[in-house]
């Protein structure tokens, strides 16, 4: 895939399907902006083959707003964004930007909107000047005006020293915000970001959320799809979480919380954690994740005294216990019964 207003159509071979599916209560909440969207999406619906990627999503992005779009692998992000940007053609549903509707005039949605897919699209043989150039002229800069927005992004992203270097020689954070700046090169009314921090570093994740943040309050709807949940806070983003097609929840971190204010207890053992046996008295859910037993409970105290008691032999591997209150975390997990990976990554 490749950025910017006036990208090609592509087609890529995503990750596998999400295993299982939630059981889980869902409530999504409304968060529709009070004045028009910048972005309206209604009921979109997109398969591959017998596949369903998309099953009837709506989201609304007001002028000034970032939407994180959560969910796990496969859950549809990518395809959202491509269908969006106008990359890939949806079966059915419409796409509104700025008012107009992309499937009628799909040129001036592309004009109004900026893309970092996942995927990487940059011309990797000329320099990072050449491919800004080239980008920024598909969006319909021209001349003095182009040069000056070349120096505006290459500033605000720290790319000013890789300007005269071929982008294919250029590290993997460093083509983010090489392509980051691209995308931003028009100032575009809709910026569509899917993992763009994936694999940069600190520096680079730092100064991309800083310039999502400038873009955003300077009136652009953002929508930022991203597996790091610390991200959504550092933007002051509001969330969409989407499974298995469905956007299962949507609101702001605050009201996602508060509707899920359930705290959960974790259980850690040395080795394998216990079978979470039905007829131990656990109130609310209960799963094993390795080492850890975790239980969504009303009442942590019962749910420890509980569960304490019905260990048996297991209780001398029990190595401590600790009560998690409700969290973005704690509301994904609740949610889409995944957990962190790794600390910081969703599974
Ligand atoms: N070109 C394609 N052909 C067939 N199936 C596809 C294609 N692209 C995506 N899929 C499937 O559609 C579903 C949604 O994929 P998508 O890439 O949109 O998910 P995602 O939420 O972006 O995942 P990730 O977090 O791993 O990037 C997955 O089951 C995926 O395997």
């Amino acid at each position: 895939m490749t950025a910017g207003p006036s990208a090609p159509a592509a087609e890529n071979t995503g990750p596998p399907a999400p295993e299982g599916s939630p059981e889980q209560a869902v409530s999504a909440v409304s968060a529709v902006p009070a004045v028009s969207p910048v972005l309206d999406v209604r009921e979109l619906r997109k398969s591959y083959g017998d596949l369903t990627a998309l099953d009837g999503v709506d989201l609304r992005v007001a002028a000034g707003e970032i939407v994180s779009l959560l969910g796990p692998n496969g859950a549809g992000k990518s395809t959202f964004v491509s269908i969006v940007a106008g990359l890939r053609r949806a079966d059915s549903g419409s796409v509104e930007v700025a008012g107009v509707d992309a499937a009628a005039d799909p040129g001036a949605a592309r004009r109004m909107t900026g893309l970092v897919p996942q995927d990487l699209g940059v011309y990797p043989p000329l320099s990072t000047r050449r491919n800004l150039r080239l980008f920024g002229e598909l969006a319909g800069l021209r001349g003095r005006e182009l040069g000056a927005r070349i120096g505006e992004v290459s500033r605000a992203l720290s790319i000013e020293t890789l300007l005269d270097r071929p982008v294919g020689e250029l590290s993997g954070g460093q083509k983010r915000r090489a392509h980051t700046a691209m995308a931003l090169l028009h100032r575009p009314r809709l910026l569509l970001l899917d993992e763009v921090t994936a694999g940069a570093d600190i520096e680079s994740r730092a100064r991309l959320l800083d310039v999502v943040r400038e873009l955003a309050a300077d009136g652009s709807a953002v929508v930022y799809s991203t597996h790091y949940l610390q991200e959504v806070e550092t933007l002051g983003a509001s969330v969409a979480l989407l499974e298995a097609g469905t956007v299962i929840a949507r609101g702001s971190v605050r009201e996602l919380v508060a509707g899920h204010s359930t705290p959960t207890v974790e259980f850690r053992f040395a080795g394998p954690a216990p079978l979470a046996a039905d007829g131990r008295g656990h109130e609310g859910f209960a799963e094993r994740d390795g080492g850890v037993l975790r239980v969504t409970t009303r009442d942590p105290a019962a749910t420890i005294a509980t569960t304490v008691l019905a260990l048996g032999e297991d209780a001398g591997r029990l190595r401590g216990v600790e009560i998690v209150e409700p969290s973005l975390e704690t509301v994904y997990l609740a949610l889409t019964g995944r957990r962190y990976a790794s600390g910081e990554t969703l599974s």
